[in-house]
């Protein structure tokens, strides 16, 4: 009650020094630590991302929400620089403690067409244990956020791009597109982060159906089994109905609402902070077999000729 109360009149106007004054109050009251309670008091500063072309941030000053624009034509290939880029949008985005995040494309038709493929063709280690490691962060930094998270899927979203999708806490998509996780067709075993956000989104039944058979699924039908939550019919249309999903929150707790988020995902989160290094070693050797490689350069080729 008392954090509700506060939340909700100090959103936009605390000062800095109003906020040491009630920092000090609330975590006398709350017996808290003070440094975990100032990591949970609610935004008192916006900003606009200095400009990275590869990921805009858009906070919107009177909601506190960021629409996080991914923009590396064509198809938003996940490249190791794009990751960076993202990366460091999501640890701005946590120190200014924003009010939730969605994440959409500057690509007319396409969210993302998942990861690079030119990252995964004979690849380099130094390179590709970067990529691979800000990948990992980056899922990190989404799935583990403390501001609650959406996706407006505006496009196409196969494989990584699901993936980032997944990892957020609500999907609304535009109608006639695919989504899904098509990585066993490439020859790609699903790493264990890939798993865990796809078991917190459909049944396991349909995670393991959708895994095994790398489909990807019409919007509808993405629908039907849950993989998205509604369908929008234009872009603005799926942003604003992200917004919906976002400003619940307003009523709820913040601190109570992260706590929640972040212990129901904690051990999927351990999961990977416990093996990266294996979870690189791992993929690494699936990679350069010499089939996955063939499979990846006849795929790429195949892109090229359509
Ligand atoms: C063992 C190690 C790896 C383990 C990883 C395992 C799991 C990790 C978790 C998630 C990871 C998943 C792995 C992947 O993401 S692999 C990538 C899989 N992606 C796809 O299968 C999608 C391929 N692309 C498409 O199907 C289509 O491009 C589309 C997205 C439907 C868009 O179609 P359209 O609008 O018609 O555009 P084009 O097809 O003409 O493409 C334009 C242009 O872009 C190139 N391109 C497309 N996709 C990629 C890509 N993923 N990477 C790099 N380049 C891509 C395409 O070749 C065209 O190039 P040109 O203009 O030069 O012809």
């Amino acid at each position: 009650m008392l954090l509700t109360l506060f939340e909700s009149h100090t959103h936009f106007f605390l000062s800095m020094f109003q906020k040491m004054i009630l920092t000090k109050i609330i975590s006398n009251t709350l017996s808290l630590h003070k440094k975990q309670l100032i990591e949970w008091l609610p935004a008192v500063r916006y900003f606009s991302s200095p400009t990275n072309p590869l990921v805009n941030v858009d906070v919107n000053d009177k909601s506190g929400i960021a629409v996080v624009t991914m923009n590396r034509k064509p198809v938003n290939g996940l490249s190791l620089e794009l990751f960076e880029a993202m990366s460091k949008a999501l640890d701005d985005l946590e120190n200014n403690r924003i009010r939730g995040a969605i994440l959409t494309s500057s690509c007319p038709t396409v969210f993302s067409a998942g990861l690079d493929l030119n990252e995964l063709y004979q690849p380099d280690k130094k390179r590709f244990k970067a990529f691979w490691t800000t990948f990992q962060d980056v899922w990190l930094k989404l799935y583990g956020s403390s501001f609650p998270t959406a996706a407006a899927i505006n496009g196409h979203a196969p494989a990584g791009g699901c993936f980032l999708a997944i990892s957020c806490e609500y999907r609304v998509m535009c109608p006639d597109y695919k989504i899904g996780l098509n990585e066993t067709r490439l020859g790609i075993i699903a790493p264990i982060f890939l798993r865990a956000s796809m078991r917190n989104t459909v049944s396991n039944r349909e995670a393991e159906k959708a895994l095994t058979l790398g489909t990807l699924y019409s919007t509808e039908d993405a629908l039907k089994i849950g993989l998205i939550d509604e369908i929008a019919i234009y872009k603005v249309k799926a942003i604003e109905r992200c917004e919906n999903f976002l400003a619940q929150f307003n009523n709820v707790s913040s601190i109570a609402r992260s706590f929640t988020k972040r212990s129901l995902r904690q051990k999927d989160l351990e999961e990977l902070e416990n093996c990266r290094e294996e979870d690189f070693n791992i993929f690494w050797s699936n990679l350069i077999e010499p089939s996955v490689q063939k499979q990846i350069g006849d795929y790429m080729q195949s892109l090229k000729k359509k």
